[in-house]
């Protein structure tokens, strides 16, 4: 098959313990346009029971054993997709169109969405689409306040839906929490009917098809908080806009760590400045970027911009757009961190761009880290 074009979506549903993930799965799967989906699911404990919940099971329910996603699994998740691969190569199964893949309550979802883009063979075929994240109205609070694991499904969701409303006495607080903690997500209703059709799982950066990217539902707000937020006065040429930091008391101690910003540049970025300053986020703070996605003007081909994203120190191999999907022709990135502040990744971007400030080092001081990033020639 032709790598690139033909990659097939991933979709991550995950949630915490009992927040509903195979319900909501089970009324998706009745969606008719999910006849062509592969559905991967990974067991925590001795019995397997969820395929069995999964009713229009059939041949393209694949169960992963037992155990952490973040360690055993992670490989066997791996094998998974590569023999699945194998199989519509083959014609032993109908081609799949998209592959959703259902993680146990306990998983940190990062080693999953490393998974899938880290192994060349598994990238080169499947792209990371997007991660949905279920919460459950009556535990939601408790578990994000107990668990560092639901704390970070939830704030590297693409869309994060609430369960089990109707059981909860109130749900502002939850998701007043959640907007702090993932500012960006799309959020609804369990039981809305849009949460049940397969349209939920579609988070992509860009549609892999056409390659024309939906910028605006992954930078979701950004337009409307600029218009609040004019930063007039920043004088590195771009805005950023800390939503998680607004009033001190709306975030949550637990949380307090976890932040979503952005960066937007109006000029068009020197390929190799681009490079090193990925290269240097992966290789010296990947543990602590949850995520980034970005869309980029570089300066050699500023007519076609450059898709990236990526999970902690794992980036997706670049794709280039062929157009510009809009009039904003901005490089815009969102990133999404743990423990590495915002004012820190925006001082080492500037420092990459040629914009020193006098207390900070410059790029040739920041640029002589060995590390070569995979996939990142452009
Ligand atoms: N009222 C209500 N109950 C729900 C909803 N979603 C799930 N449930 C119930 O919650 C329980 C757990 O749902 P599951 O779909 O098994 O949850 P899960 O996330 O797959 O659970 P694990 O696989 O154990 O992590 C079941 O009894 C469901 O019937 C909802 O939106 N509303």
């Amino acid at each position: 098959m032709s790598a690139l074009n033909d990659r097939i979506p991933v979709t991550i549903l995950t949630g915490f313990l009992g927040a509903g993930k195979s319900t909501l799965l089970n009324r998706i799967l009745k969606d008719p346009v999910m006849k062509d989906a592969a559905v991967i699911i990974n067991e925590f404990g001795d019995v397997g029971i969820d395929h069995l919940l999964v009713e229009s099971s059939g041949d393209s329910i694949i169960e992963l054993s037992d155990g952490c996603l973040c360690c055993t699994v992670r490989g066997e998740l791996v094998d998974t997709l590569a023999n699945l691969m194998d199989a519509v190569q083959t014609g032993r199964v109908k081609p799949v169109k998209r592959v959703v893949i259902e993680t146990t309550g306990l998983a940190d979802p990062s080693p999953v969405m490393q998974a899938i883009m880290g192994n060349p063979v598994i990238a080169t075929n499947f792209e990371l689409d997007g991660v949905v994240t279920l919460v459950d109205a009556v535990n939601g609070l408790q578990t994000l306040d107990n668990h560092e694991e639901a704390r970070k499904q939830a704030a590297v969701a693409d869309r994060l839906i609430v369960s089990k409303k109707t059981m909860a006495e109130a749900t502002d607080g939850l998701e007043k929490r959640l907007r702090a903690l993932n500012p960006r997500a799309t959020m609804m209703d369990a039981d809305s009917a849009e949460a049940g059709r397969a349209a939920v799982l579609v988070n992509g950066l860009y549609d892999p098809a056409t390659k024309i990217a939906d910028v605006g539902r992954w930078l979701q707000d950004e337009d409307a908080h600029e218009a609040h937020h004019d930063h007039d006065g920043d004088h590195h040429g771009h805005h950023h806009h800390d939503h998680a930091d607004q009033d001190p008391h709306d975030v949550n101690r637990h949380d307090a760590s976890i932040r979503s910003f952005s960066i937007i540049e109006e000029k068009p970025i020197d390929p190799m400045a681009l490079e090193m300053f990925i290269d240097l986020l992966r290789s010296a703070h990947g543990e602590k970027l949850l995520r980034m996605k970005a869309i980029v003007s570089v300066s050699d081909r500023p007519d076609r911009p450059l898709v990236l994203h990526g999970v902690q120190s794992i980036f997706h191999p670049p794709v280039r757009l062929p157009a510009w999907p809009g009039e904003d022709r901005r490089t815009r990135m969102v990133l999404i961190t743990r423990d590495l502040p915002e004012a820190f990744v925006k001082d080492l971007f500037d420092a990459f761009l040629g914009k020193p400030r006098i207390d900070m080092p410059d790029r040739a001081a920041l640029s002589d880290n060995p590390l070569a990033i995979p996939g990142m020639r452009i």
